[in-house]
């Protein structure tokens, strides 16, 4: 069963003293502005405007809140990092992230998204800095991965790798891509080992033999 799909919009915030009652196991979805969180919400939702997708960047301004059919709960967080946001605006996201990141209960796990092209950028490395100490896992998508060639994706990602494992235990990195549907059973399989669900539900998680034969 993927997990993410059929994913219901519950609510929007804006100040994290407005967070929702901590019903569910949430799993946080966070990222860089433009490096394509919207776009992996929605497709692993199997939804095109669940999250909104847009070729402006820094549109995603509040934390969303779906609810999964398994009861547990998807975040999208604020898109962070677009260099036009106010000064004032940017300390307040940065605020909510840290806040939601380093307090909330029932927060398990962290699928940190960035641009496969642009990897680990300060403010990417700050998110895992506010959320290893409290020992919950991270899942990195390298997403866009369509725009790279197969050894340059192969290169970046034992890249992220090395060096992801200097900066907590429990950090695991795979290639992603919205456009061409690449790396979907891998989060899956991911995630649902996070929430306990038993992963003989999920589809099997192509081998890279498979792949090619399907072209991906
Ligand atoms: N080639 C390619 N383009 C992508 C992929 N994912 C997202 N994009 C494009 O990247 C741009 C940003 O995507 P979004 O999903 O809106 O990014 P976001 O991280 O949600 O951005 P904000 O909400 O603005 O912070 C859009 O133009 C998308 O079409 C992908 O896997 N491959
Ligand atoms: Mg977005």
């Amino acid at each position: 069963m993927p997990i993410f799909r059929n994913a219901r919009f519950e609510v929007s915030i804006a100040k994290s003293g407005a967070l929702p009652p901590p019903e569910g196991a949430e799993i946080a979805f966070a990222g860089r502005s433009n490096a394509g969180k919207s776009s992996a919400i929605n497709t692993l939702a199997d939804h095109t405007r669940l999250a909104f997708v847009s070729k402006t960047p820094g549109r995603t301004q509040l934390i969303n809140f779906f609810r999964l059919d398994c009861g547990a709960v998807l975040v999208d967080l604020p898109g962070y990092g677009y260099a036009k946001v106010p000064e004032n605006i940017r300390r307040q996201w940065q605020g909510l992230l840290e806040h939601y990141l380093r307090k909330r209960e029932n927060l398990i796990g962290l699928v940190l998204i960035m641009d496969s092209r642009h990897p680990l950028t300060p403010l990417d490395r700050q998110m895992i800095d506010w959320f290893v100490p409290g020992g919950r896992p991270i899942h990195v998508l390298l997403t866009k991965c369509d725009k790279l060639s197969r050894n340059e994706a192969a290169a970046t990602l034992a890249s992220v790798r090395r060096e992801v494992a200097a900066l907590g235990p429990q950090i695991s990195v795979q290639l992603f891509s919205s456009l061409k549907k690449i790396g979907m059973e891998e989060v899956e399989h991911k995630v649902a080992g996070w929430l306990g669900l038993p992963s003989d539900d999920l589809p099997a998680i192509p081998t890279p033999a498979q792949l090619r034969a399907a072209g991906k």
